[in-house]
């Protein structure tokens, strides 16, 4: 079996993925806004030799028919957040080869600004830093405190493709690799290296020069998730590697394959494409201690919370609408991916769903035996490259999962000891170099 690779979901705000742990006693995520906080957690990364820490990130807020239910704020549901990129950065100089993957949205951000704010996390983090490129679910709140118009579901998309143009411009041909010679009895930089970029699409413009410099790996690398036909296409052609939202054995394998078609499609090998899909897992060296521990956790949460929350994914307050109405009935503008992967079920099994897990699968409750025996069925039946552990409590799920899983999975050879490779492109997707491989329609913009 192939090695898996394993990377850690976090996100800077009190709760994250429409749940409310934060009263659990063991939750330290009130703290999400303290350094220590984030310096613990990727110590912790680092000594486990987990791949990567990815900071997850949205804009807007939870809107139940024009309002933010008093609840968002009792419980820490939607804000406040943090910057992912500020505390990425805050956490290069305490790491050495964990990837600092951060979440970026093509929705709000400006590309120009954008690209200088990857390519410098990148040099300074010598090559650790991924992109997740989001269109941004919550965008109908968004838009507003952003005060720009508000785009449909597939168009965010159009507009995604137009903004990776731009920014492989700024991260591949701008300033080619060798441009920077720091030769003080000759020059600092080859002028004939240097190169004005233009850029004219549909949605954005750009004219003149990259503000930094090549960096290590060029394009930071691509993270996706984008579950709806038009983000797995999306995802196909621009993802390097794409995060699945969990599920049976059964949905993970149709998305694993879809997903590597949709990479052939797009003239890219199958295997450019490194999937790893979310899970969750409470584990105890008994199985009654574990199921004992996950009462305890859905015992926080509230029937309020999920209403609040999963109109914070979609924009529809389910609480509105007869229990028996078909989901399949519904449709949003949001994320669509929040309707469809919930196939026939009616509105009231979703709420009750949602308040046990929120966003999220549910988790896999059990020994440490039993967890890592699910783990490597699934690789095995779906073709998964790896996992994104999400932990349910914050440092203790995290802990549990490195001393009493991860150990087992060493000892099956299927997760790493030790780092190999000196950038996070090198060490995911294994790749020779540090940069886009040549099949990625990014390279096409590189001058060399
Ligand atoms: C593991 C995982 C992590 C995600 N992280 C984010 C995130 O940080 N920010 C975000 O806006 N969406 C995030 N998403 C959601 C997707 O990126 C995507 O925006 C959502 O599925 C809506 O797009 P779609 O309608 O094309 O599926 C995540 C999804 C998964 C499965």
């Amino acid at each position: 079996m192939k090695k898996l690779r394993f990377g850690l979901f976090e996100n800077a705000q009190t709760n994250d993925s429409g749940t409310s742990t934060w009263r659990h006693p063991d939750s330290e995520r009130h703290n999400f806004d303290t350094l220590d906080y984030w310096l613990d957690i990727a110590r912790m990364c680092e000594d486990a030799k987990l791949d990567f820490l990815f900071l997850a990130d949205a804009w807007g807020w939870a809107d139940v028919k024009g309002k933010r239910p008093d609840i968002c704020d009792t419980e820490g549901l939607d804000l406040p957040r943090l910057d992912p990129a500020i505390v990425g950065a805050a956490l290069l100089s305490a790491t050495d080869k964990l990837g600092i993957v951060m979440t970026g949205s093509t929705l709000l951000e400006q590309p120009y600004a954008f690209a200088r704010r990857m390519q410098s996390l990148d040099h300074l983090s010598k090559g650790r830093i991924g992109w997740n490129v989001v269109t941004t679910g919550t965008a109908e709140t968004a838009v507003a405190a952003f005060g720009v118009p508000m785009v449909a579901h597939d168009e965010r998309y159009n507009m995604a493709d137009d903004f990776m143009a731009l920014v492989y411009k700024l991260f591949e041909g701008a300033w080619e690799r060798d441009a920077l010679e720091r030769n003080k009895a000759g020059r600092y930089a080859n002028p004939d290296k240097v190169h004005r970029i233009a850029h004219d699409g549909p949605y954005f413009r750009s004219h003149g020069f990259g503000n930094a410099s090549y960096s290590p790996q060029g394009t930071p690398v691509l993270f996706q998730a984008g579950s709806s036909d038009r983000g797995k296409a999306f995802g196909g052609k621009h993802g390097e590697c794409i995060f699945l939202g969990g599920g049976t054995a059964e949905k993970l394998a149709a998305q694993v394959k879809s997903i590597r078609d949709e990479a052939v499609a797009n003239g890219r090998d199958a295997n450019a494409i490194k999937l790893m899909s979310a899970f969750s897992c409470v584990v105890a060296p008994t199985r009654e201690e574990a199921q004992r521990k996950h009462q305890e956790i859905l015992d926080a949460q509230t029937p309020e919370v999920a209403v609040a929350s999963y109109a914070w994914f979609t924009g529809l307050d389910l609480s509105s609408f007869d229990p028996a109405t078909k989901m399949s009935d519904l449709h949003t503008e949001l994320s669509q991916t929040q309707i469809a992967r919930f196939g026939d079920k009616t509105v009231g099994e979703v709420l009750k769903d949602w308040h046990a897990h929120g966003v999220r699968t549910n988790p896999y409750v059990g020994t440490p035996e039993e967890i890592a025996d699910i783990l490597c069925d699934l690789a095995e039946k779906t073709d998964l490259d790896g996992f994104l552990f999400t932990p349910l409590i914050q440092p203790t799920s995290t802990r549990d999962f490195i001393e009493m899983v991860l150990p087992i999975l060493r000892e099956r050879g299927v997760a790493a000891s030790d780092y190999e490779g000196d950038t996070l492109r090198e060490r995911l997707l294994g790749t020779p170099t540090p940069m886009l491989r040549d099949d990625h329609p990014g390279a096409g913009y590189r001058k060399l």
